[in-house]
């Protein structure tokens, strides 16, 4: 499989005071033609990794290579060759649809034409319409078909949907599958974990400036120990919570996570380990205020490596 991109050792130190060291040596591999997500909470380092990639901020240290060429030695054919939907693009209020988007078309040596690049967003009825009166998913679509325009071989699409209702942001992920369809390869980042988990072959989950987990969806949620997640709720009147230990010893439970009166058990055999917790709570006279098992995941992969939620202060 070809590399779209190869990154290594990235290090990137904000002048500050104190200095902030937002990407702490971090290595990447994006395959050609995958749909690759950064994942990672507010602050993760993972705009600042996408910007250096997109050859809009210089690396402090590291090394980045897109579709085997280098910034400052490969910039003209590079920009041709890459499409970037940044977090807020701006467009200009005072331009249609149309004239936006023919604009950026002429940014690139070759492309699609205005009106194709519309169409791939849906936005056929709106192309006359000013931008300053496009709905916020009308804005992020005509966001994409700007970057679309140059017919990208590599397409960077920095949280597409955040702020989006559910209908827009559906409507965003048909389009971001038509991409990779075509056979480009798709960059993004995003907060939240269904969108990962529908559009991502593979997945970097960064924190703290570093890649801590790397896979397939199904192999990280495979990997935080189970495919199944029972939540259970005490009522805080529970006299005696059952230990650690012995949630950790049910059968088939590979992790157990504690967060005030709600209890999270992974395990690989629900039908095993439910009827033993339901024991296990009835010797201790606990009260039950809920019950749920669900599927898992990236949310739960991301909880259980850093003690975090991926959307805390998002
Ligand atoms: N120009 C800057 N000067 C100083 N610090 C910065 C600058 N830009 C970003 N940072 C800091 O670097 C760290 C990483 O920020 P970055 O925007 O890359 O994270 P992120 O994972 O993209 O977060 P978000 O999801 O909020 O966009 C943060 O602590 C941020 O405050």
């Amino acid at each position: 499989m070809t590399q779209a991109i190869r990154v290594r050792g990235l290090v990137k130190t904000y002048p500050a005071k104190p200095p902030v060291e937002a990407v702490r040596g971090l290595d990447l591999d994006v395959h050609s033609g995958e749909c690759f997500g950064l994942l990672g909470p507010n602050g993760a380092g993972k705009t600042t990794t996408l910007e250096i990639i997109e050859g809009l901020l210089d690396p402090t240290a590291g090394e980045v290579e897109i579709l085997g060429l280098k910034w400052g030695q490969n910039d003209t054919e590079l920009r041709n060759k890459i499409g970037i939907s940044l977090q807020e693009t701006r467009l200009s209020d005072k331009l249609t649809v149309r004239e936006t988007v023919t604009l950026f078309r002429s940014f690139y040596a070759a492309g699609i034409t205005p009106d194709e690049a519309i169409g791939r967003v849906s936005l056929e009825e709106k192309q006359h319409a000013y931008v300053d009166k496009l709905s916020g998913g009308q804005r992020q679509r005509l966001a994409v078909a700007t970057a679309l325009v140059g017919d990208p071989e590599l397409l960077f699409l920095d949280e597409p949907t955040t702020g989006l209702d559910p209908q827009s942001r559906r409507q965003l992920w048909d389009v971001i599958r038509a991409i990779k369809g075509r056979g480009r390869t798709v960059v993004l980042t995003t907060h939240y974990m269904d969108e990962a988990e529908r559009l991502c072959d593979r997945v970097a989950v960064v924190d703290h400036g570093q890649v801590i987990a790397l896979g397939t969806p199904a192999e990280l949620i495979a990997r935080v120990g189970g495919e199944h997640v029972i939540d259970l709720d005490l009522d805080p009147t529970t006299p005696t919570r059952p230990t650690h230990g012995e949630l950790s010893g049910l059968p088939t439970v590979n992790a157990v996570r504690e967060e005030g009166d709600r209890i999270t058990l992974t395990a690989g055999e629900p039908h095993r380990a439910l009827p033993a917790l339901l024991d296990l709570l009835r010797a201790r006279g606990a009260k039950l205020a809920g019950l749920t098992t669900r599927t898992a995941t990236l949310e739960d992969v991301f909880v259980t490596l850093t003690g975090r939620h991926l959307r805390d202060g998002a």
